[in-house]
C-alpha cells in the first residue's frame, strides 16, 4: 500500500514582518490541494490546522528579534508532529511562514535517525534562512530555520534544543538570490551545498536536481522538500511578503518537481511563505498546488521512470 498524504495546516506568521501567512493553509485547501493529490491516486488525510500556546522563554540580547516565544512554541510542537506523522504517511506542511521548518526538519531528522535512514533536504528558496539569533538584523525568525536545523549555532535556551539535526552535506539549496553578509559566511563554513540563480542560469535546473538525486540514491536516503513561494519569480508568484526578482520560472519549478517525483525518494514537503492577502485571485496558491501535484506524480505524458 502506498503511503497517504497527510495535510497539516500550520498557520504561523510570527516569523515574518507582515500579516497574512496565517491564511496560507486555507488558501491551499481552497485551491484544491487535497483533490489534486486524490486525483493522482493518493490517499489524503487533512488534519486541519494546528495551534500552539506559547510560554515564556529567556529573552535574547538581540533587540531586533520578534515573537520568540511564539516561534519557540511552534518549533517544539512541529518537531513532535513531524516525527509522528512521518511514521504514518507523507506529511505536507501547509504554511505559514518558513520558521515552521525549524520544527518540521528537526522532527523529520529524528524520525529518519530512528529508522536508520539518511535524510536529505532540498531547499528551494530565494534566501538561505541561515541567520542565528545573534546575526538576524530584521529580527524575523523565518530567516533562521536552516541554521537551526543544521545545528549551525546553539539556539537554546531561546528555542528548544533540536531533537536531531540535519547533516549539512545532505542539504542542497537552489534558487538563492538574496543572501545577507552573515549568512554568506555561515553558508561557507557550513558545508551546505548551495546553488544561486546564476547556477540555475548557467548550468540549468535539471543537472542541479539530478546531481542532488544521485547523492540521495548513492546513500539510499530519503528526501524532504522545503518550498518557499519566493523561490518562484514574483511575476508568476506574487503572493509572498519577500519577493525577489529573478526567480525560478514556471517550467524550471515544475521540472524540478517532476524529477524529484521520478526519484521515488520524497517523503515530506513544506509549502511555506504563501501570503493570500498579497495574492492575486489565488494564482500563487494555485501554482503551489500544481507544483505539489507535479511532485506527487502529475505529468503531461506517461514516460518511463529514469533510473538515477
Ligand atoms: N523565509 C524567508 N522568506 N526569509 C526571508 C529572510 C530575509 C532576510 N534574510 C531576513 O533575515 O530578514
Ligand atoms: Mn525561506
Ligand atoms: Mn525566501
Amino acid at each position: 500500500m502506498e503511503r497517504s498524504c497527510i495535510l497539516v495546516g500550520v498557520p504561523v506568521q510570527a516569523g515574518t514582518g507582515r500579516r497574512g501567512c496565517d491564511m496560507g493553509p486555507n488558501a491551499y485547501r481552497a485551491a484544491g490541494l487535497a483533490e489534486a493529490l486524490a486525483d493522482l491516486g493518493h490517499g489524503v488525510v487533512d488534519r486541519g490546522n494546528l495551534a500552539v500556546t506559547p510560554s515564556a522563554v529567556p529573552a535574547h540580547p538581540n533587540p531586533a528579534i520578534r515573537n520568540l516565544a511564539e516561534v519557540a512554541a511552534w518549533t517544539r510542537h512541529l518537531a513532535d508532529i513531524a516525527h509522528a506523522e512521518a511514521a504514518e504517511g507523507v506529511p505536507i506542511f501547509l504554511g505559514g511562514d518558513h520558521s515552521l521548518s525549524a520544527g518540521t526538519m528537526t522532527g523529520l531528522a529524528r524520525r529518519a535517525r530512528e529508522e536508520g535512514r539518511e535524510l536529505f533536504v532540498l531547499w528551494l528558496d530565494a534566501h538561505p534562512d541561515m541567520h542565528t539569533l545573534a546575526t538576524t538584523t530584521s529580527g524575523n525568525l523565518h530567516g533562521v530555520p536552516m541554521a537551526y536545523a543544521a545545528g549551525i549555532a546553539d539556539f537554546a535556551p531561546h528555542l528548544p534544543a533540536p531533537p536531531a539535526t540535519l547533516e549539512p552535506e545532505n542539504v542542497c539549496q537552489i534558487g538563492l538570490r538574496s543572501v545577507d553578509p552573515a549568512e554568506r559566511e555561515a553558508l561557507r563554513r557550513s558545508g551546505i551545498c548551495v546553488h544561486d540563480m546564476r547556477d540555475v542560469d548557467e548550468i540549468g535546473i535539471a543537472p542541479l536536481v539530478r546531481r542532488f538525486v544521485e547523492r540521495v540514491v548513492a546513500a539510499d536516503g530519503i528526501v524532504h522538500v522545503s518550498l518557499d513561494v519566493d523561490f518562484l519569480d514574483p511575476a508568476i508568484a506574487p503572493g509572498v511578503g519577500t519577493t525577489v526578482p529573478g526567480g525560478a520560472t514556471f517550467r524550471e519549478a515544475h521540472l524540478a518537481m517532476e524529477m524529484l517525483h521520478d526519484s521515488g525518494r520524497v517523503r515530506s514537503l513544506d509549502l511555506v511563505e504563501l501570503n493570500p492577502f498579497l495574492d492575486e485571485r489565488g494564482r500563487t496558491a494555485t501554482l503551489m498546488v500544481d507544483l505539489a501535484a507535479s511532485l506527487f506524480g502529475r505529468r503531461v505524458l506517461d514516460r518511463p521512470t529514469p533510473s538515477f
